[in-house]
């Protein structure tokens, strides 16, 4: 470990120490340097140390970076995730960007400067998020210059997690959700976010916090369907050290780090009616007992409640206690699903472009009409998150700086041929003219270069599947004028 104890902690997670070894001595001089060489040992440095950043090798003992990332950002969400992987793994990962929260991912051979640099900036945005969690307290005791900063940082966290980051044609049925919210974000009334999956309701939670009184204390999230009930108590609640095996230390819970501010309990219709009788006890009492402990806490947060379930329907079934229903369900806001307000999908498109492609390095990317015209006759079952994957996965997939509709997976493509008569079974456009060996030869294009994309321009792969030698898919893409 590095002897100047007061930087940013890094924690490198990797199975190779030549690897750990190299990573280390680039970011050396600027972090605190903790190492892992499998989830195990990477748990118990988390547990001990407060870390800043993980680097995590995509390739781990057992299981992939990815998938204990998401573990990670169960259990210790301020921690900003950083994926490093070959060039093969790059489906996988991106199909975990949303669901593991990561932050960035890093191609090998990385290069050192762009390494620390994006350790860097990573390490930064957990400061920001960190900071804003300690406004509270800063406000209420610090002097005048220390209160001022504080209320500037505020003023920055309210512009960034702003109503109008809730992307939206003008007219779109989400302005009446966020008037709702903007309405009640003043009064502190429980708020039950209803919506399927993916559909935006933490990010109008999110809204509404920064939008409220309590905008300077912590906006805490919980994901009630990730971890089993007995976790989920003493994650809430917190819990007394020595409590259960593995309590090595006393834990405050996130009601008590969410004190004077607010708690996003996700997916509450999800959790079991033991647990729901505990919540209920905290809510009415205003007051934590952590797990293993005599003595009850005083807390005093704000709850947003959501799920994709109908609730209501849940209380009739008796699955979900109804005393507690109401206690949650002051408001209820309904986000509708982004098939039903298929004019948000431009706007969202767009800006999510500009996001995921400032994220992967790709500023400058932008979607061609065509591909425009196909996220847009999409149905997004998986609504904003799965548009968020798809342009992930294109703009991971393409060379080129303007995306075309042949980048998407054939899930939204073949989602198009459904609406479009233009379009064959394939999903992919035909030419509406032309004789048939000029409309053979289109075919025969598209799907030389639908193949050669799948395979990120690999042309052994791709001449494997399409049943040619390398020079005949050579041959041919010089024909079609095809550049890899
Ligand atoms: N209107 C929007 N404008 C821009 N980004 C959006 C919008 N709606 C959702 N997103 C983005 O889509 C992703 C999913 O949104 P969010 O997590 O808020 O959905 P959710 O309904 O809470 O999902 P779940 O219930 O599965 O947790 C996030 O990355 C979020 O920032």
């Amino acid at each position: 470990m590095s002897a100047v104890l007061d930087l940013p902690r890094v924690l490198i997670v990797d199975d190779e120490v030549r690897s750990q070894d190299a990573i280390r001595r680039t970011l050396d001089e600027d972090f605190t340097v903790l190492t892992a060489s499998n989830a195990d040992e990477a748990r118990s440095q988390l547990e001990r140390f407060e870390v800043s950043v993980i680097l995590c090798d995509q390739r781990m003992p057992g299981l992939t970076g990815v998938v204990f990332l998401k573990e990670v950002r169960e259990r210790w969400p301020d921690t900003v995730r950083i994926v490093i992987s070959g060039y093969t793994d790059s489906e996988d990962i991106i199909a975990g960007i949303n669901d593991a929260g990561i932050y960035q991912y890093i191609l090998k051979p990385w290069v050192p400067d762009h390494l620390l640099g994006a350790v860097r900036t990573a390490a930064e945005a957990q400061t920001l998020q960190r900071d804003m969690n300690r406004l509270d307290v800063e406000l209420r005791t610090s002097t005048p210059v220390l209160r001022q900063r504080a209320a500037n940082k505020l003023e920055r966290a309210r512009r960034v997690f702003d109503f109008d980051r809730i992307e939206r044609a003008s007219g779109s049925p989400l302005d009446g959700v966020c008037e709702m919210a903007a309405r009640v974000a003043r009064y502190d009334l429980s708020v039950l976010v209803l919506g399927e999956s993916g559909s935006g309701k933490e990010l109008l939670a999110r809204a509404l916090h920064y939008a409220s009184p309590r905008a300077g204390a912590p906006f805490v999230v919980e994901n009630c369907a990730a971890i089993p009930d007995t976790l989920l108590e003493s994650e809430l609640f917190g819990h007394k050290r020595g409590s259960f095996t593995g309590a090595y230390e006393d834990h405050p819970g996130l009601f008590q780090r969410a004190h004077n501010g607010t708690v996003f309990l996700d997916e509450i219709g999800e959790t079991s009616p033991a647990f729901q009788v505990r919540l209920l006890r905290v809510l009415q009492e205003g007051e934590v007992r952590p797990v293993g402990g005599a003595r009850a806490v005083p807390v005093d947060v704000r709850v947003i409640a959501a799920t994709h379930r109908d609730l209501e329907q849940r209380v009739h079934e008796g699955l979900f206690r109804e005393d507690l229903y109401y206690r949650i369900a002051g408001v209820s806001l309904t986000v509708p699903p982004l098939r039903e307000r298929p004019g948000d999908i431009g706007p969202i498109a767009q800006r999510l472009v500009g996001e995921v492609g400032a994220e992967l390095g790709r500023p400058r990317v932008a979607l061609s009409d065509e591909a425009m015209a196909c996220l847009m006759s999409y149905p997004w079952p998986g609504n904003v998150r799965e548009l968020r994957n798809e342009i992930a996965r294109a703009i991971a997939l393409s060379d080129a700086e303007v995306i075309e509709a042949q980048a998407f997976s054939t899930r939204v493509l073949h989602g198009q041929a459904g609406r479009s008569a233009a379009l064959n079974g394939q999903g992919t456009p035909l030419p509406a003219s032309g004789t048939l060996g000029e409309r053979l030869d289109a075919m025969e294009a598209m799907v030389l270069r639908e193949t050669l994309l799948r395979h990120r321009w690999n042309k052994t792969r791709a001449a494997k599947e399409l049943g040619l030698s390398r020079v005949g898919l050579r041959g041919k893409m010089q024909r079609f004028g095809l550049e890899g």
